[in-house]
């Protein structure tokens, strides 16, 4: 179970004894045990600055406590850790894993500061489209090779360090090294599982992600009862989503490599509750529509269309793969100023609109909804359109 701690006490508890927080409590034994103390006053205000400036926050993925952005990176912590040899960095660090390991949220063994998902690369100019957590600061621990970034083998899977944490009641798994996770990202899911349940006996639902991650909103989506087909580009993502899909007990398939040529209707046969190709979400309509001519995947009653800065390359797909369901829901992330909120809930609605007309005009798209999940930064919101797409008839049992 992930948890958060900013060492403070709630306003509702009851006042408690004071408990120093962990990391404090770490430091400050590490640094009477290691910094020479001559009780000078220069000395104190140095050990001062050192709690002070240390995080007091962290999140337990367990085995991994992550610190936020920025800890250990003060000018005072910057020069004492230049001058410190590995050993007694090691000490440090391991401290702060027992004090926190003490407070009874979780054993931790591994510690690590999230300096963010950079969009680019260090000096690369492509987008850093996988979202790697290439900004992960590995203060200790073993977090497996760093061999098979782009093409992992199974050993490679193997000898990987894999966390993991239970959101919701579903459980997810990811290799911090590789995958990034978003926390902020809990009360979406949350939402996506009080959408309707499918009705028994009416054959299956589907849901689709076409950005899977490692299956953040597909669990979501398993556990309402409905077979997903997901896309995702990232290997390292596709198995945490397989292991995160056993440790869920749903079945769970990965389409890749020479399997890729087969038919949609030999590779959904096994009936897996999810079905997750690692390629391009490009190739997602075609292989829906190859689906649908075999009646596979017809009724398909939910998209997940997740990523920022915006989705906005598969909507497209997103209404082409929904075209058989009387009544499909399509949920476009989206990064929008607060302002421009309403502008763009209107801009999406012309532009599916303008589709529906092309298309002869059966079909009947929304915008019913806009979810601001979290601030993304100052003054823009990280939201989720929703369309509600009605008008379509069903050509066939709906399975
Ligand atoms: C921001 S994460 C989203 C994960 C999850 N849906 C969420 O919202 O938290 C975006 C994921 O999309 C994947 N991705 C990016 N471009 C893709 C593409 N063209 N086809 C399939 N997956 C893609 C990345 O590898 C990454 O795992």
């Amino acid at each position: 179970m992930a948890t958060h701690q900013s060492g403070h006490e709630s306003r509702h508890s009851k006042p408690k004894p004071r408990q120093v927080n962990p990391i404090t409590a770490a430091i400050q034994s590490w640094i009477a045990a290691t910094l020479p103390s001559t009780e000078s006053d220069s000395q104190n205000s140095r050990n001062e600055n050192l709690i002070n400036s240390a995080p007091k926050r962290f999140t337990i993925y367990e085995p991994l406590a992550l610190l936020p952005t920025g800890s250990f990176t003060s000018e005072t912590w910057a020069s004492i850790l230049r001058t410190c040899d590995e050993a007694t960095c090691n000490s440090l660090w391991r401290s702060i894993l027992e004090e926190i390991s003490k407070t009874g949220q979780g054993r931790v063994t591994h510690l690590a500061v999230n300096e963010g998902i950079p969009l680019h690369k260090n000096g690369e100019d492509a987008e850093n489209v996988r979202r790697s957590p290439s900004g992960l600061r590995m203060l200790f621990g073993d977090f497996g090779s760093a061999r098979g970034g782009d093409q992992p083998t199974r050993s490679d899977f193997d000898d990987a360090f894999w966390v993991g944490t239970k959101q919701n009641g579903i459980l997810q798994t990811w290799a911090p090294r590789w995958t990034m996770f978003s926390r902020g990202n809990v009360k979406e899911k949350a939402r996506v599982l009080g959408f309707k349940r499918p009705p028994v006996g009416q054959g299956d639902r589907w849901a689709v992600d076409l950005y899977a991650g490692i299956g953040y909103f597909v669990f979501s989506y398993a556990s309402l009862g409905m077979r997903v087909l997901c896309w995702e580009i990232n290997p390292w993502s596709v198995e945490g989503l397989r292991r995160g899909a056993k440790a869920n007990k749903w079945s769970v398939k990965v389409i890749q490599g020479e399997d890729l040529a087969l038919p949609m209707e030999t590779l959904l046969a096994g009936g897996e509750r999810i079905v997750v190709f690692l390629e391009s979400n490009e190739r997602a309509s075609k292989r829906i529509a190859e689906a649908q001519d075999s009646e596979l995947a017809s009724n398909i009653t939910h998209v997940n269309c997740g990523f920022l800065p915006t989705s906005e390359p598969v909507w497209e797909s997103a209404w082409e793969i929904t075209r058989l369901a009387p009544e499909a829901w399509l949920h476009l992330h989206d990064n929008v100023g607060v302002a421009d909120i309403e502008s763009r809930r209107a801009a999406i609605q012309t532009t599916f609109a303008a589709w529906a007309a092309s298309g002869g005009g059966l079909r009947r798209p929304s915008v019913e909804h806009v979810e601001q999940v979290k601030t993304f930064a100052p003054g823009v919101w990280h939201c989720v359109f929703d369309v509600c797409i009605t008008g379509s008839s069903i050509s066939n049992n709906g399975t």
